[in-house]
């Protein structure tokens, strides 16, 4: 972004604010450069003693952005493309939605226009930094690819993806937060169980998952190749694995992981 570029996010909750914040922490941008709108606009006034621009005006953020954030619910959006119709510039700016379910395809339908879209999906440790953003569109060209990736790049990893897989995307990273979450939330309760108390479990097993982890993704190696370092013959740690799969441990994510992408395919409905 250059410094007299403007950004607009529609939408401005969970996401949209952490979006906003780790732009302005990157250096990118400043707040003056950011428009946040919401419904309830006081929600937002801290934002404004920072120098964002908050309203409740969506046409007024759009007329006056280059880059525009959709970044409302799957239910929120038809209204809300109704709305900004009139006051969109589809040659000169691009759109970035981060909803979940809606196609480029969709949201062109909707509009009826044919605007530069594309399509990110991060998940909510955007809010430190550390999201795992999933990039696509089926018109960007690889300036905007470029221009969308490089804003998401400030809060986490990104990769490009086919449009045909965000659905896929939103299980595995954006729902899949709460998936490791909820592992970790059961490690700890298992370490309660066997004598830590609550608050000291939770960040052992926290530690713990963030050390798996990274041993991923620092020594690039694989899960099983990590696993069979820590299994000794007849040990402890296979007897408490073996257990975990003959319970279905494995399974359970597999298919948690399938519904979940059935589901965020079908978080829209066209006629909302
Ligand atoms: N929460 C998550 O982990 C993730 C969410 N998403 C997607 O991001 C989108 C936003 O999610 P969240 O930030 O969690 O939701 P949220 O409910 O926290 O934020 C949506 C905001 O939009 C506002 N809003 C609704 N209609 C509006 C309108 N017409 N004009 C202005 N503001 C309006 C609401 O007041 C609310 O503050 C959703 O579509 C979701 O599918 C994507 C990835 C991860
Ligand atoms: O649960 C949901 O529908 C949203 C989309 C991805 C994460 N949260």
């Amino acid at each position: 972004m250059n410094s007299q570029q403007h950004i607009s996010i529609l939408g401005s909750g969970n996401i949209g604010l952490s979006l906003a914040k780790g732009l302005v922490k990157s250096g990118i941008c400043k707040p003056q450069q950011i428009s946040l709108t919401r419904r309830n606009v006081a929600a937002l006034a801290e934002y404004a003693t920072l120098g964002y621009h908050v309203s409740d005006n969506n046409i007024r953020a759009v007329r006056k952005a280059d880059i525009i954030v959709l970044a409302v619910l799957p239910q929120q959006l038809n209204k809300l493309l109704d709305e900004i119709r009139p006051a969109l510039k589809p040659e000169k700016q691009l759109l970035i939605s981060v909803i979940s379910g809606v196609s480029c395809g969709d949201i062109r339908q909707q509009l009826d226009l044919n605007v530069q879209i594309v399509r990110a999906m991060p998940n909510t440790a955007i809010a430190i930094g550390h999201s795992m953003t999933c990039i696509a569109t089926d018109n960007g060209t690889n300036k905007n690819i470029n221009m969308a990736k490089s804003l998401f790049d400030t809060v986490g990893v990104t990769i490009q993806i086919n449009e045909e897989l965000m659905t896929s995307a939103t299980a595995l990273c954006a729902c899949g937060i709460a998936f490791f979450l909820r592992s970790i939330r059961a490690a700890s309760q298992g370490g309660t169980e066997i004598g830590f108390h609550a608050h000291d479990a939770l960040k052992m097993a926290a530690q713990t998952a963030k050390g798996a982890a990274d041993l991923l993704l620092q020594l690039s190696s694989h899960p099983e190749q990590e696993i069979d370092k820590v299994t000794s013959p007849s040990g402890c740690t296979i007897a408490g694995l073996n257990e975990m799969e003959h319970h279905g441990f494995s399974s359970a994510m597999i298919k948690g992981i399938r519904l979940s992408a059935e589901k965020a395919g079908d978080l829209y409905k066209k006629d909302s």
